[in-house]
């Protein structure tokens, strides 16, 4: 892998995500970084989430000391500085060499939580030795292989994750017509292999140590990830194999919110996975209130999908979500400047949010309601 723009520096970083976006585009090679960019389908989702945003206006009340303010968000008893977590992103390695561990120690500076995947290029245990004290949660893809979820379950517990993500709009991968044309996979090219690798459960079927250069051996990860047969009954054994709290992420529908809540789950994701999975799906902002509604902050509702600024946080925040997730933007830093890069989009993030509150006429966050924001007619 090429990265050509490893040298810049801090100060050289664009303050946008698009010119961000733009560099990246040209620090990696055009496999990775369509693999990032695109979407499922004809992208409608993956448009439709940035645009949701757009269909609000912030209506702010001023004169209101706002001289000190409170950014921070207290999720599952954490609390943390930004209304913001990093989204579980796999295979981070086709970005940049050092993936995951770059993007954990930038969150670490920032004490922004990190969500590892499943999918991850480095194991999970290896992230969290670069994540110093900031609050992290695992993402699992609950494999048609249970003896290998239980696992991983295990080792997430034993490695200090707080909080079990489960990621349910995949019981197989989308339709992604531009990584197909370009005939780039990266599960394929073993950049997702690592969790399975270094699971004794996975080791213990070979006679000699797993590799990534075998195919078989990808062949047989590949095989195992999703798990198209999970159903609500499946998250009684999950619930019995851990005692972290379990959020479901990709939630959009309202009967979902209901049963996550009759289920007893402890926080969900309103997420359409970046507008990579399901194509022509509503978009998260849109699901957000009427879920917001169901759930009546019974749990945490945490919301991702197209933030790219402190607006973008700020109004799902008045439309009802806790939290949102950061995704594609620290790609992009990472892509261009690994880890320098990641702490910088985290930074400008940390910023915006804060100047976008203080303009909005509010000094803490928690107090940002439903009647800071108006449709746009
Ligand atoms: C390259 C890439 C890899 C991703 N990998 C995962 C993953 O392993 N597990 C998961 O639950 N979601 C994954 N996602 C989805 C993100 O967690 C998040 O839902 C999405 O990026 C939000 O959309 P946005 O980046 O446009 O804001 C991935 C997204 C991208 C862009
Ligand atoms: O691309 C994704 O959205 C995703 O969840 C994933 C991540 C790594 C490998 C395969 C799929």
């Amino acid at each position: 892998m090429i990265c050509m723009t490893s040298s810049i520096s801090h100060v050289e970083l664009p303050h946008s995500i698009s010119l961000l976006e733009q560099m990246a585009s040209k620090s990696i090679e055009k496999g990775p970084f369509t693999y990032v960019h695109s979407g499922a389908g004809n992208e409608s989702t993956l448009r439709a989430n940035e645009a949701a945003f757009e269909d609000w206006y912030i209506v702010p009340q001023y004169l209101n000391d706002v001289s000190f303010r409170d950014t921070s968000a207290t999720l599952l008893g954490t609390t943390f500085p930004s209304s913001f977590a990093l989204a579980p992103i796999g295979v981070q390695s086709i970005f940049h060499p050092e993936g995951e561990l770059a993007s954990a120690r930038a969150a670490a500076a920032c004490g922004v939580p990190f969500i590892a995947s499943t999918l991850s290029s480095y194991p999970l245990e290896d992230i969290a030795a670069n994540l110093g004290n900031t609050p992290r949660w695992y993402q699992l893809y609950w494999s048609n292989d249970e003896e290998m979820a239980i696992s991983m379950v295990r080792r997430a517990e034993k490695a200090g994750y707080s909080a079990i993500v489960i990621t349910i709009d995949t019981s197989l991968l989308g339709n992604r017509e531009r990584d197909l044309n370009n005939r780039y996979s990266p599960l394929k090219l073993g950049k997702g292999a690592a969790n399975y690798l270094h699971d004794p459960v996975f080791q213990g079927r070979f006679a000699s140590p797993p590799s990534a250069d075998d195919p078989e051996v990808i062949k047989n990860i590949v095989d195992i990830i999703f798990n198209p047969s999970l159903t609500w009954e499946n998250l009684k054994t999950i619930k019995e194999h851990t005692k972290l709290p379990i959020l479901l992420k990709g939630i959009l529908h309202e009967e979902d919110a209901r049963k996550a809540l009759h289920h007893g789950v402890d926080g969900i994701i309103v997420s359409n996975h970046g507008g990579r999975q399901l194509d022509g799906c509503i978009s998260s902002l849109e699901a957000l209130p009427s879920i917001a509604e169901i759930v009546q902050g019974k749990i945490p509702v945490l919301l991702d999908s197209g933030i790219r600024r402190g607006s973008d946080v700020v109004k799902a925040k008045a439309l009802g979500a806790d939290v949102v997730l950061l995704g594609r933007p620290f790609i992009y830093g990472l892509a261009v400047a690994g880890e320098q890069g990641v702490e910088h989009v985290l930074r400008n993030m940390i910023n915006d949010i804060d100047v976008t509150l203080a303009l909005s006429g509010f000094a803490s966050m928690k107090e940002v309601n439903s009647s800071l924001i108006r449709r746009k007619k």
